[in-house]
This record gives C-alpha cells, structure tokens and sequence, in this order.
C-alpha cells in the first residue's frame, strides 16, 4: 500500500493556555481533496501550518509520503514540496502575473520555467493577463495567478486556507469547480480549508470536522450529513429542530409521534430527538398533527415555515418547497422518520 500524502499521529499545538492541537491524528491519501471545516478558533489553520512547517508541533509526529517531516527532527518548509495557498493570495505586488508565477521556479533552468508558466496560465484561462499586475485584476483573476503560482513547483501538496471566501457567490462556484478540476487532473492532494458547511459538503471527497483542536468525524459528505456522529455534527451542516421524547419500550413517544429508538438508549430515559427542517411536510389537506402558523420566509425555492405544535415549547422550524396558500393559518404536519436523528 502507498503511504498515506500526510499523517498526522497524535499532533499537539499549544499557544499559552490554548490548545490549538488537541492529540489529533489524521490520515490523508494521496490525490484526495480534503475539506476541513469547523467554527472559528478550532485549529484549521494551524493544522494547515503545521503540515507546511511554517509552525512545529509541541509533541507528536507529522509524515509527508511516510518521510518524518515534524516530532523526528524537523524539515524546512521549501524542502517538503507542500504549496500554500492563502486567503488573501499574498501575490507579490510589484512583479507581474507571469512573474509572480515564475517565482517559484526559480530552480528551473530559465526556457523550462518560461514554458511551465505559459503552460499553466493557458491551464486557468489567464493567458491574457501575462503582463498585467495583481491590482489591475478582479478577485476572480488574482485567485487563479494565486493557484498557478502554487501550482508551479508542481508540489504534492497544495494547502488552501479559505481560499473563495473572497469571491461573491455565483463566481466562487465556478472558480471552486474549475480549481479543484486542475488540482484533481494533476494529481494533487489538496487540503482545503472552508468555515462554509455547504462548500465542505460540495467540495471535498472527505469532510473534516473539527471543535477545539480535535476531530469530530471524518468522512464522506453523505457521512457527515446522513449519520452524523452527534448533535454539534449535525447542527453543523444544517439548522435542527430539537424535540423532546420519552422512550418507552423501544420507541420514543413525542409530540410529533412515536419513533424507532436506537438500541443503546437507556429505558425509560428522556431523550431528545433532532429533526431537521426538511423532514416535517407540510400540508393544508386534514392529518394527525395539526399546526398554527407563527411566521413565514420566503426564499424562492423553500420557505421556512415556523409552526406552533400543541405540546412543544419551542416553535417548530419546517422547509417546504410547497406553495402554501398566501393566507394559511392552520396546516397539518407529518415527519419523515427515516430523517430523525437521535443520539
Ligand atoms: N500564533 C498564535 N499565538 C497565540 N494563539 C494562537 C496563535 N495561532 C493560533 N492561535 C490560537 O489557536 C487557536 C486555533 O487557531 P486557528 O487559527 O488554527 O483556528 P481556525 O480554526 O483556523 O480559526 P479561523 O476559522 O477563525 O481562521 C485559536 O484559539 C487561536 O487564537
């Protein structure tokens, strides 16, 4: 079996009092693109530092294509064939795009360099900008120099720490997809950092989530998403509706009716069950579960409905993509129970 691109065996980074790397132990294959989300503070960005070298750890091991590279003996960034790709880009302002690209190879004989860098801004459909410098460029445009410029060395290993969060919306879709096309043709492992749970799930071919310095599940998007490991994992991705339940014989009796409970529940004990927005349909046709409509957002394909439900302190967030009547005030409610989460 090939090494893994990177391992991580039990990292720990303090600063002070915090611990930005709690004993975290992670594998990346080789050409995977790994998406690593978690809230502000988790350790994102140090880990991604961690692996450039740009930061050592304080104990454990880091291995790049099983080579120690950090925990014995330590090997200097420029010498582990990792680029870094940053949030704000950090393109030299004073050299032009092409120069900018031509920066990192400058251990190439000059007429190969000339000729890699002509042959990746073709790659990004920045040709055109050869002459240009960084500031007479769009967001879109610096990203791609940015990406080029990494790509140069032709590293291993590209790290990218939030690097669309700069671009509006529909351009940093494209600009994602296309990157990540050139970066998987090539062969590349890709590490990438994103605080958005949408782009993790659409991005990667595993999902990293992290909370204070550790791993809370690694996956695939369908993993992190269908069976997350707990609530703060669930919630992540999506906006819960946290019902109470009894369990009793096997099943946990709520307001919204009776679910399947998983086997290693206590008996008898209050749980909660976590349901998302999409699993209650919504309708105005008579049913079990009746319903008060408290307020409505519309969002063009859904809506988010808030439902007053008889036996529930909370109000109850639903998505539809059904068109209510304007004027609806009453409707009735089921959940899909293959869609509710207990933990
Ligand atoms: N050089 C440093 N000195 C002191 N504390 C640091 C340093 N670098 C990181 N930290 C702390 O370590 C923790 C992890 O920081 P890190 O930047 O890795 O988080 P992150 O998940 O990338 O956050 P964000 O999403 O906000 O960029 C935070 O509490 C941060 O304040």
């Amino acid at each position: 079996m090939t090494e893994p691109a990177v391992r991580l065996k039990k990292a720990i980074r303090r600063f002070g009092s915090t611990t930005a790397l709690d004993n975290l132990s992670l594998d990346i294959h080789q050409g995977e693109i790994l998406s690593l989300v978690g809230p502000s503070g988790c350790g994102k960005s140090t880990l991604l530092r961690v692996i450039a070298g740009v930061e050592t750890l304080d104990s454990g091991h880091v291995f790049l294509s099983g080579r120690p590279v950090d925990g014995d003996g330590f090997i200097e960034p420029e010498a582990r064939n990792v680029g870094f790709m940053f949030q704000d880009y950090a393109l030299f302002p004073h050299l032009s795009v092409r120069d900018n690209v031509l920066f990192g190879l400058k251990k190439r004989r000059r007429t190969e360099a000339a000729a890699r860098a002509e042959d990746l801004l073709g790659r990004l459909g920045i040709a055109h900008l050869a002459a240009r410098f960084p500031h007479a460029l769009s967001g879109g445009e610096q990203q791609r120099v940015a990406l080029a410029r990494a790509l140069a060395p032709e590293p291993g290993i590209i790290l990218m720490d939030e690097p669309f969060s700069n671009l509006d919306q529909g351009l940093r879709q494209r600009v994602r997809d296309e990157t990540l096309s050139v970066l998987r043709a090539s062969g590349t492992t890709v590490i990438m950092v994103t605080h958005d749970p949408q782009e993790a799930l659409s991005a990667g071919d595993r999902v990293v989530l992290m909370r204070g310095g550790a791993i809370v599940q690694v996956g695939t998007a369908y993993d992190l998403y269908d069976r997350p490991f707990d609530a703060y994992a669930a919630a992540f991705f999506c906006a819960l509706n946290a019902v109470p339940g009894l369990l009793r014989d096997g099943r946990v009796e709520t307001p919204l009716g009776t679910f399947a409970a998983p086997p290693a529940l206590a008996p008898e004990d209050a749980t909660t069950l976590y349901i998302r927005p999409d699993a209650i349909n919504i309708s105005t046709s008579p049913g079990a579960i009746r319903a008060r409509i408290r307020r409505r957002v519309f969002l063009g394909a859904t809506e988010h409905v808030m439902l007053h439900v008889e036996g529930l302190d909370q109000p109850l967030t639903c998505a539809t993509s059904a068109r209510l009547p304007e004027d609806a005030d009453v409707v009735f409610i089921s959940v899909s129970p293959e869609k509710v989460l207990i933990f």
